[in-house]
């Protein structure tokens, strides 16, 4: 077992198919492997498949999951102890014996609930909620469920739909206590009924220690840019840039926007000289994350952009952390 002497809790919130393993892949794929454990928090469901049906109950809502093991098992692995953390077969809908997770540099809660009990929340150190509008969701749902699990386009629409009251009352809320919203629309730029080119806005909290809203050219200014040129190739209907200040769930927050498919990805370094705070460790690093996985869904347009964005600021909330943490041990 490798001594930690910091664990960093990060969460990821987000529904069902809205591209959390894309994502988690990049984290992992930036921290290294041995560096990262996830834990799904779907294993914390206190209710099996036949339980909730039973009672009528969606695994969306609380009283379907246990918050006090959540919370209890969270904190433990933070201070640094193993766990027995259950795990819920999603192949048998029912909760199998529990594993042995031991304590690692970066711990990631993933899943429907990490914004949603107010003591979990107190042990992240940085969240994100991956906001996926209806059209699109639709969309990436139909494209997976139907080619890979066998549903029809009815099934996939039902789902969604008996899902929808719960979503709105226990899931969505968690976006007002995301340090980062990743939302992904449809985009202004054309009328695309296929939902196929993305709008994608990413929501920064501003006054968040440890964490520098990432800006384009001028910091706290409103900026809109058309970046396609000569340095830039793009396809119709092109590319839109926008960067400004707003509100969110009564906060201030810093958008970045992008609207718009990415042509030719070698020369998203252009994007990304204009854009400051990134907190890459050489100049082109972004890009060349993206290059790496250029085959992950979303590395053409603002999703892969802003995830891979999002994992870079992640650790640089890693490295603040522990260089805190050492220089105080050091002191003492
Ligand atoms: N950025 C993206 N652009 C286009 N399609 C995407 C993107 N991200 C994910 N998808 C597609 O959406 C579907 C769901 O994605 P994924 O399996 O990553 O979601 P998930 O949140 O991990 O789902 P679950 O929790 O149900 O396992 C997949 O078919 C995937 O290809
Ligand atoms: O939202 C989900 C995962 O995030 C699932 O619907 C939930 O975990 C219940 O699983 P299953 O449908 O396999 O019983």
């Amino acid at each position: 077992m490798t001594k930690v002497d910091r664990v960093v809790i990060i969460g990821v919130a987000g529904d069902s198919g809205c591209g959390k393993s894309t994502f988690l892949q990049r984290i992992i794929d930036l921290f290294g492997e041995s560096f990262v454990t996830v834990i799904c928090l779907d294993d914390y469901h206190s209710l099996d498949r036949y339980q909730r049906k039973e009672q009528k109950v969606t695994a969306l809502d609380p009283r379907a999951n246990n918050f006090d093991l959540m919370y209890e098992q969270i904190k433990a692995l933070k201070s640094g102890q193993t766990i027995e953390k259950p795990i819920y077969n999603h192949e048998t809908g029912l909760i199998d014996p529990p594993e042995k997770i031991e304590p690692n540099h970066v711990v990631v809660i993933e899943g429907l609930h990490p914004l949603y009990d107010e003591r979990v929340r107190g042990l992240i150190d940085f969240s994100v909620y991956l906001d996926i509008t209806d059209d699109v969701k639709i969309a990436w749902k139909i494209q997976r469920d139907m080619a890979e699990r066998g549903h029809s386009y009815d099934d996939v629409l039902a789902a969604i739909e008996s899902r929808r009251p719960d979503f709105e009352a226990y899931i969505e809320p968690q976006r007002g206590h995301a340090d980062v919203v990743i939302q992904v629309l449809p985009t202004k730029l054309i009328d695309d009924k296929e939902s196929k080119l993305l709008r994608v806005r990413l929501m920064q909290r501003e006054g968040v220690s440890d964490f520098d809203p990432v800006y384009l050219f001028d910091e706290g200014s409103t900026i809109h840019w058309r970046p396609c040129g000569r340095k830039l190739t793009c396809e119709y209907p092109g590319i839109k840039m926008f960067y400004g200040p707003d509100t969110y769930y009564g906060h201030p927050v810093s958008v970045l926007e992008l609207d718009g498919q990415l042509g030719n990805l070698e020369q998203v370094s252009y994007i990304e000289s204009h854009l400051s705070n990134i907190s890459t460790k050489h100049k082109g690093e972004m890009t060349s994350l993206l290059l790496q996985h250029r085959e992950y869904p979303g590395s053409n347009n603002g999703t892969g952009l802003f995830q891979v964005m999002v994992g870079l600021k992640m650790r640089a909330t890693y490295e603040r952390l522990t260089s805190k943490e050492a220089k105080v041990a050091a002191k003492v």
